[in-house]
């Protein structure tokens, strides 16, 4: 059996008396691109942010690489290779879309500061940070900065981070919104083929991206997966067609 890049093993997650997470198991495998679906509100973001750190889980465990990471923040997990782009951007608002990439390529160079040289002229930081916002179609979005980008934008540029910190997994929740169809066309062929580099587990309402794109689907109604399986066999499944893609019952 192929090794799983994430592993996930019965993950909980409360708020009060809600089971946001109940009981979740799944793994995330080389070359795939396993998709997450569910009505609002069935717990896919507080899923996603407990597999990226920025939301502890009650128990269960996650592997990463065959390490358990359940212990780690978020940064260490993303310098690990969990590269992520979230509903809540994680960008720095200020500095340019260039500027933001060149930072998680000097995070992960593992030098904080530089005395000598000015960054901006540092090519070591700038040449990959711009091949990064080339692969997803912002390089001539390079100088703006990035609170001025539009929603769709800052998800690229995100996505351009993740690449930067050579990541071996990626973690999108909802990509595609906020994007026109043309912006969703693009980003649909960029994703096929980011799934060469590393995994991806995606949250994702257009079902029309989702169906183009998953290898396998989960789907996640209460905090609990009701079923999983190929785009064909959650098409035809008669208890996810009721719960989620909305047969009468
Ligand atoms: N910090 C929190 N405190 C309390 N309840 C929360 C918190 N975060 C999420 N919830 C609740 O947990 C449940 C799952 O929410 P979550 O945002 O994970 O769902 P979702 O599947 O991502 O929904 P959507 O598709 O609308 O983004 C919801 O009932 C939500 O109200």
């Amino acid at each position: 059996m192929v090794e799983a890049i994430l592993d996930i093993k019965d993950l909980r997650k409360s708020f009060g008396a809600l089971k946001a997470t109940d009981g979740v198991t799944l793994d995330l495998r080389p070359g795939e691109i396993h998709a997450l679906i569910g009505p609002n509100g069935a717990g896919k973001s507080t899923l996603i942010h407990q597999i990226a750190g920025t939301l502890k889980p009650d128990t269960g465990d996650i592997h990463f690489l065959g390490e358990r990471v359940n212990h780690l923040g978020v940064a260490e997990r993303a310098r690990k290779g969990l590269g992520r782009s979230f509903q809540v951007s994680s960008l720095a608002p200020e500095f340019s879309a260039l500027r933001n990439v060149m930072l998680a390529v000097q995070s992960k160079q593992g030098s904080s500061f530089r005395f000598f040289k000015p960054v901006m002229h540092d090519k070591s930081l700038t040449e990959p940070a711009m091949a990064a916002l080339e692969r997803v179609g912002l390089k001539d979005r390079a100088n703006v900065p990035a609170a001025e980008l539009s929603h769709g934008e800052r998800r690229q540029l995100e996505i351009a981070i993740a690449l930067a910190l050579d990541s071996k997994a990626f973690l999108l929740d909802e990509p595609m919104a906020g994007m026109g169809p043309e912006g969703s066309r693009q980003l649909t062929a960029f994703l096929d083929g980011l799934r060469q580099e590393a995994p991806i587990l995606l949250v994702e309402h257009d079902m029309d991206a989702v169906f183009a794109l998953a290898d396998r689907i989960s789907v996640l109604v209460y905090g609990r997966i009701i079923a999983s399986g190929s785009v064909d066999d959650i098409r035809n499944d008669p208890e996810v067609r009721r719960a989620y893609l909305g047969d009468p019952a």
